[in-house]
């Protein structure tokens, strides 16, 4: 049996960056994820004046209620969307200031629209400097009155959770109808950590549809940031695939991230899975059975499957992952793209990818600068001695020591 320890969670660093940020008093993050894409949010708060003060595994944020301490900022998101769709928000509730963000290649190319629409109906200023709906963007703030919102987060959840957050922070709240979601339980986790940061959003509406978020601000707290459920995926993945036992200390039953539900896929193809309160294990014969699974609740293991999926006994069917076409790459056409170079057969549709059992052969794998490209493929090279990477360096994304993780992992399992 091999005990995997995950670094922090992205979703749940970069949402505790913005509470902590907004909050009346110091918050210490504990364990935050130390990657590009939280580093990146980090220096976006630093330059907005914000002061973050860093320990190894300790980030204590001083929370400005009030808004930046800055009136003018120049914000470079990377590639990170939850830094380039949150930031935005969170500058966009200043008292006054004006802001301009942007984002690099592969982020700019990412849709923001329906969030800066949403922005634009609440009273803000906010400008597209070059393509509409898209970054670099200039925000001019003047303080946000609140009130009624429409929005379609059937492309990205992350439009919602920006604006959850910032409900608490106008002056009369916010209500949101929401009328398609995609990615639902990255908005669990965003109401679960506004309540840690004492904001209770109330719900209703005839499909829970409807969220109704006070005024009033947000109180510090220490907040613990647990694994990256989406991280664990590799390893998860690993175990079913070699017929290994893995535990994943950190994320059990009390978990908040929807993507440890991969495992729920694992087991329907045949894995076993235990979970603790705190911990998750799975143990696998190494053989996998083909499945039809819809992943629209947590799309960003569906590489992850991809991945595996040529092992499996029958065809793997993944459907409901439209929006993965609009992530660091299009990720439908990416998987694809390189188990047919492995020759695998493989078809694609709008919204799905269907992959047939094969035996993969080595390759180079095309990234496309997307981390999940590169650390899903890693799990095929566990049973394709071989397969190299043209960016193997993209994991920095989330978790820039990956690639020594997983060859330790290798090698531990292979005892
Ligand atoms: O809110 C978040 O932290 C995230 C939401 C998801 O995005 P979408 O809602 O765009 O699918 C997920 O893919 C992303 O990695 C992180
Ligand atoms: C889609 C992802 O990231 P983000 O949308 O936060 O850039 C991801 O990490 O897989």
């Amino acid at each position: 049996m091999t005990v995997i320890h995950i670094p922090g969670s992205k979703s749940v660093t970069a949402r505790a960056l913005f509470l902590a940020a907004a909050a009346k008093g110091t918050s210490t993050l504990v364990r935050p994820l130390r990657s590009d894409d939280t580093e990146g949010f980090a220096e976006g708060l630093a330059r907005l004046g914000y002061d973050v003060a860093k320990e190894a595994d300790r980030w204590h944020i001083e929370g400005r209620p009030a808004g930046p301490a800055v009136t003018e900022a120049d914000i470079y998101c990377r590639d990170g969307a939850t830094t380039a769709r949150f930031l935005p928000t969170l500058a966009a509730a200043a008292a006054s200031g004006t802001y301009r963000f942007d984002a690099s290649a592969q982020m700019r190319r990412r849709p923001l629209a329906p969030l800066t629409e949403a922005l634009r109906t609440l009273g803000v200023e906010l400008r597209h400097e070059a393509a509409e709906g898209h970054h670099p963007l200039r925000v001019t703030a003047s303080g946000i009155k609140g009130g009624e919102l429409t929005l379609d987060a059937g492309e990205s959840s992350q439009y919602l959770t920006a604006l959850l957050m910032l409900g608490p922070l106008t002056a009369e709240g916010l209500r949101i109808t929401v009328t398609d979601l995609v990615s639902a339980p990255y908005i669990e986790i965003t109401l679960a950590m506004m309540r840690s940061f004492g904001v209770e959003v109330t719900r209703g509406g005839h499909d829970d549809n409807v969220f109704t978020v006070p005024p009033g601000g947000y109180r510090a707290t220490p907040y613990a940031i647990e694994p990256d459920a989406s991280t664990a995926s590799y390893f998860f993945a690993a175990a079913a695939l070699t017929g290994q036992e893995v535990t994943v200390v950190g994320l059990g039953k009390d978990a908040l991230q929807g993507d440890l539900r991969f495992v729920d896929v694992l087991r329907r193809m045949g894995a076993e899975v235990r979970s603790t309160p705190d911990s998750t294990t799975v143990r696998s014969g190494g053989t996998l059975r083909g499945i039809t699974v819809n992943m629209r609740d947590i799309s960003d293991t569906m590489p992850t499957l991809a991945a595996l999926a040529p092992f499996a006994s029958g065809p793997v069917r993944i459907e409901g992952v439209g929006n993965t076409r609009v992530k660091e790459c299009d990720r439908l056409e990416a998987c694809a793209q390189n188990l047919r170079k492995m020759g695998i057969t493989v078809e694609t549709g709008p919204d799905w990818i269907q992959i047939h059992p094969g035996t993969p052969r080595p390759t180079e794998i095309v990234s496309h600068g997307d981390h999940r490209i590169v650390m899903s493929f890693a799990v095929t090279g566990l049973r394709v001695p071989g397969i190299t990477y043209d960016d193997p360096g993209c994991v920095r994304k989330t978790f820039p020591q990956f690639h020594e993780a997983f060859a330790e992992f290798a090698e531990l399992t292979n005892r």
